[in-house]
């Protein structure tokens, strides 16, 4: 079974859609769930009996405390984790992290760019479109190869948060519909 571990910082939204795709679809399963603080997320993984770990966010060891624990998983994904990693861990999993940002990128990411602030950038360049973006995570932030996109009208949004919701919705969508991807190509590999 190909095993993926899920990292978040936030309510973990796109962990639950992970967590309900991999009951339906049966191609992954959630090995651990990792939190860089004490996220409401977590309550994802332990009503679902998922192993979890939460590490602090100030940690200079963070980016290898996470790599002792994904080790064995075939998959990284960050759901909302807010911390960047650094060092051997991106050396080890090389395409084999991957990210899901709430917007279009190349547009609207890189440091400080995250959650609320990139959805105002949005409004605020009077954009007609925005989305969200899975991509593969290296050195550089949301600069990785893209994977997968999916759009959203931003006509109508007036707030940050209404685009945030808009985008969020298209997010479960397009990391699950991502990982199976992954999951079926990491399978067919492995049967070779
Ligand atoms: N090596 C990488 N690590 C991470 C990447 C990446 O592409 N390469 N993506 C991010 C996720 N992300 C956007 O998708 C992102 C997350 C956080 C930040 C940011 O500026 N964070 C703040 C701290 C915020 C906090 O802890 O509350 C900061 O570093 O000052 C930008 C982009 C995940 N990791
Ligand atoms: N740059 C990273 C970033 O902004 N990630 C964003 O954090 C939110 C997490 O929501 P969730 O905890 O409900 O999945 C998501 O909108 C995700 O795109």
């Amino acid at each position: 079974m190909y095993r993926i571990a899920v990292l978040i910082s936030g309510t973990g939204s796109n962990l639950k859609s992970l967590i309900e795709d991999s009951k339906a679809a049966g191609l992954y399963e959630i090995a651990i769930v990792i939190a860089d603080r004490n996220a409401k997320g977590i309550n994802h993984a332990s009503e679902n009996s998922i192993p979890f770990l939460v590490l602090d966010r100030k940690d200079p060891l963070l980016s290898d405390k996470v790599l002792d624990a994904v080790k064995g998983t075939d998959l990284v994904v960050l759901a909302g984790f807010l911390s960047i990693l650094k060092g051997q861990i991106l050396k080890e999993y090389k395409d084999r992290i991957i990210n899901i940002h709430p917007s279009l990128l190349p547009q609207f990411g890189g440091e400080g760019m995250y959650g609320l602030k990139v959805h105002e950038a949005v409004l605020k360049s009077g954009k007609l479109i925005s989305g969200c973006t899975v991509h593969y995570v290296n050195e550089d932030v949301d600069a990785g190869r893209l994977i997968l996109q999916s759009i959203v009208s931003t006509e109508g949004a007036t707030t940050p948060e209404e685009l945030q919701a808009r985008v969020l919705g298209k997010e479960h969508e397009t990391l699950t519909t991502a990982v199976r991807m992954l999951a079926m190509e990491g399978s067919a590999r492995g049967m070779r």
